[in-house]
């Protein structure tokens, strides 16, 4: 058996990731709500906002809405995205504890997410950070397409160690490494992250899997091997990327609470609570969830 963490930090991204590829529009009081049942179920750390453009990224409009009406948990961060000075601002009114600076390890990724180079977004980038440091809030920096990208294919291992020396030099207290269309396989994972690790201490580093391939749960199996002990899920499997088209959502949190739970790695996060979650905002949305841990689960309780 190898020596995998002991316990690890699942960040739910179900709020930002999971719903901002929603067509029809939610309401900021269902957002609210599912922020307020992930928090009871015991994260420490929510991805409940973006501040970006409202033309690029529609659903996010409420953004400033749901931070003012969530109930926060003492012990919970509650994280923004801020692609530049603008969306600080407004993530800092609306009191996130974390901001999350979002870049790529692809060109051609980079200019249709955030209308930019790479170079062009670290520069950005600097204001922010700078900001942040200054106001006490965490950074976060998330790499997005570091194991293949929609538009450019394959993307380099030196790309991905390039962008993390980058989000280090800026001063990122966390580094997400992500499989933004879900392409990855488990050894591709392990060389991606050991890519990293070389770049940047293994405790900051977080795997971000979506699962469009059906990879993810064996991705994160194959990073707790290097050592990573931080994951983003999304409740009931929800999600997407606006400018990724095809990809699916991100792992679901059930999913990697029940595998965690099994290889008796703790999280800290009530799995039925995160179910009830599930339920609500797929009742809200009108479908079935994808989590097959939540539905075997909430089919359970029925039977
Ligand atoms: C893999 C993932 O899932 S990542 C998450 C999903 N992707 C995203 O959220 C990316 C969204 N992208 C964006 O919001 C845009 O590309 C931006 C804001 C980063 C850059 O867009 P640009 O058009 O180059 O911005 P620019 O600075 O030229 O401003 C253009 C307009 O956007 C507005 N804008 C710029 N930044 C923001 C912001 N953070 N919040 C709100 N509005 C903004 C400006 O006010 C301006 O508005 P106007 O036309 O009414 O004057
Ligand atoms: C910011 C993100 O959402 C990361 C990704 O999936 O590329």
């Amino acid at each position: 058996m190898p020596n995998l963490p002991s316990q690890v930090k699942i960040v739910e991204v179900g709020p930002r990731d999971g719903l901002q590829n929603e067509k029809e529009t939610i309401s900021a009081a269902v957002k609210t709500e599912l922020v307020d049942r992930l928090t009871q179920a015991g994260f420490a750390n929510i991805e409940a906002a973006s501040f970006v453009s409202p033309k690029w990224v529609p659903q996010m409009a409420t953004s400033a809405e749901v931070m003012a009406n969530i109930t926060r948990g003492p012990g919970t961060i509650y994280s923004a995205l801020t692609p530049n000075m603008q969306g600080f601002e407004a993530a800092l009114a609306a009191r996130a504890d974390e901001v999350v600076i979002f870049g790529s390890a692809s060109e051609a990724f980079s200019q249709k997410n955030i209308n930019c180079s790479i170079a062009e977004s670290i520069a950005r980038f600097e204001g922010v950070a700078r900001a942040a440091k200054q106001n006490g809030l965490r950074l976060r920096g998330s790499i997005s397409c570091a194991f293949g990208c929609p538009y450019q294919g394959e993307v380099p291992l030196s790309a991905v160690a390039d962008v993390v020396a980058r989000m280090r030099d800026l001063g990122c207290d966390e580094i997400d490494i992500a499989d933004t269309i879900g392409v990855a396989t488990p050894r591709q994972t392990q060389a991606v992250m050991d890519t990293a690790i070389r770049a940047f201490h293994v405790a900051g580093l977080s795997g971000h899997f979506h699962d469009t391939y059906g990879q993810a749960l064996a991705n994160i199996y194959a990073s707790l091997e290097t050592g990573i002990a931080i994951y983003h899920s999304s409740v009931s499997g929800l999600g997407g990327c606006p400018y990724a088209k095809g990809a699916t959502g991100n792992v679901a949190t059930e999913d990697v609470l029940y595998m965690m739970n099994g290889l008796g790695i703790a999280t800290g996060i009530d799995l039925d609570l995160v179910v009830d979650a599930g339920q609500f905002i797929s009742q809200q949305l009108g479908r079935k969830g994808s989590s097959r841990a939540g539905n075997a689960l909430a089919a359970k309780r029925l039977a």
